[in-house]
C-alpha cells in the first residue's frame, strides 16, 4: 500500500534530473507510476516525455535523484532482468530480424507461430502478417509489430512512446483496446501521446511536462478542466 493510500506505486522518481552537456533535459522531477493504471506523459514537443520515458528501463540515467521499481533503486537491479519486466518500446520503430515471426521470437524463442498470429491480429495487423518479410513492413505495421515483440516478452510494465502515432483510427482502436485490456489483467503501462482524445480515451493518471519539469498530474478529466481554465 503507498503511504497516500492510493494505488501502490510501481515506479518512483525522486527528484530526477538530467542534463546532456549544456541541455537541461528534466528538472527535479518527483513522481509516481501506479501499478496496474495506464499512466500518461504529456507535455509540448521538447519537455521531456522521452526521456522520463527511457529513464524507467535505464535507457537513460539521471544526472540526480533517482529512480526506483518495486521498491529497489534501479541500479540494484540486473539491467537485462529488469528490461524483461519492464519493456520499452521506442517511439520509431526498429525491427532487428527479416522476418515477423523471427521478431517476435528475439525475446521469446518459444514462441509459437499461432501465439504470435494472435498477438498480432489483436493489435489490428492482419492473419498473415506473422510470415511476413520485415522489410516490406509499413512505418504503422512496424510499430505494432515492435508493440508485439514487447508483448511477446509478458512484461510487468509497459513502456511505450507515441503507440498510434502512424497508425489510422481502425488501428490506433485497436492498439487503445490491447492498452486497455493489458491494463485490465493488471499490467502497467506508461504512454507517451500527444493526442489528447487518446488521453482522455485511456488515460487513469496524466503528468504533464513542460521544460522538463512536471507542472500537473491528475485523472484526464482534471489535467483537462486545469488546461481548459476551469
Ligand atoms: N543527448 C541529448 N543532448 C542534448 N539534448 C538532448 C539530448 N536528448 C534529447 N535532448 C533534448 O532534450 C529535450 C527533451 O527531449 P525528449 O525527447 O525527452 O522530449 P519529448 O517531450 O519526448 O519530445 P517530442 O514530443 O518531440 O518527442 C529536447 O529539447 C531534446 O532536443
Amino acid at each position: 500500500m503507498s503511504i497516500s493510500g492510493g494505488p501502490s506505486p510501481v515506479l518512483v522518481l525522486e527528484g530526477v534530473t538530467v542534463r546532456r552537456s549544456s541541455a537541461l533535459l528534466l528538472d527535479g522531477v518527483t513522481c509516481r507510476v501506479p501499478a496496474g493504471a495506464c499512466t500518461m506523459l504529456v507535455g509540448p514537443s521538447g519537455a521531456g516525455k522521452s526521456t522520463l520515458l527511457r529513464l524507467l528501463n535505464r535507457f537513460e540515467e539521471p544526472t540526480a535523484g533517482a529512480v526506483s521499481y518495486q521498491g529497489r533503486p534501479l541500479p540494484a537491479w540486473d539491467v537485462l532482468a529488469l528490461r524483461r519486466e519492464v519493456a520499452l518500446v521506442a517511439q520509431r520503430p526498429v525491427v532487428l530480424t527479416d522476418r515477423v515471426l523471427d521478431e517476435l521470437r528475439i525475446g521469446r524463442p518459444d514462441l509459437d507461430e499461432d501465439a504470435a498470429a494472435a498477438l498480432l491480429g489483436r493489435l489490428g495487423l492482419p492473419s498473415g502478417a506473422v510470415g511476413r518479410a520485415t522489410s516490406g513492413l509499413s512505418g504503422g505495421e512496424a510499430q505494432r509489430v515492435c508493440l508485439a515483440r514487447a508483448l511477446a516478452v509478458e512484461p510487468h510494465v509497459l513502456l511505450v512512446d507515441e503507440p498510434t502515432s502512424a497508425l489510422d483510427a481502425h488501428a490506433t482502436k485497436a492498439v487503445e483496446r490491447v492498452i486497455g485490456e493489458l491494463v485490465a489483467d493488471g499490467m502497467t503501462v506508461v504512454v507517451v501521446s500527444h493526442d489528447a482524445a487518446q488521453v482522455r480515451r485511456i488515460a487513469d493518471q496524466v503528468l504533464v511536462l513542460e521544460d522538463g519539469r512536471l507542472i500537473a498530474s491528475g485523472t484526464a478529466d482534471r489535467i483537462a478542466s486545469l488546461q481548459e481554465g476551469v
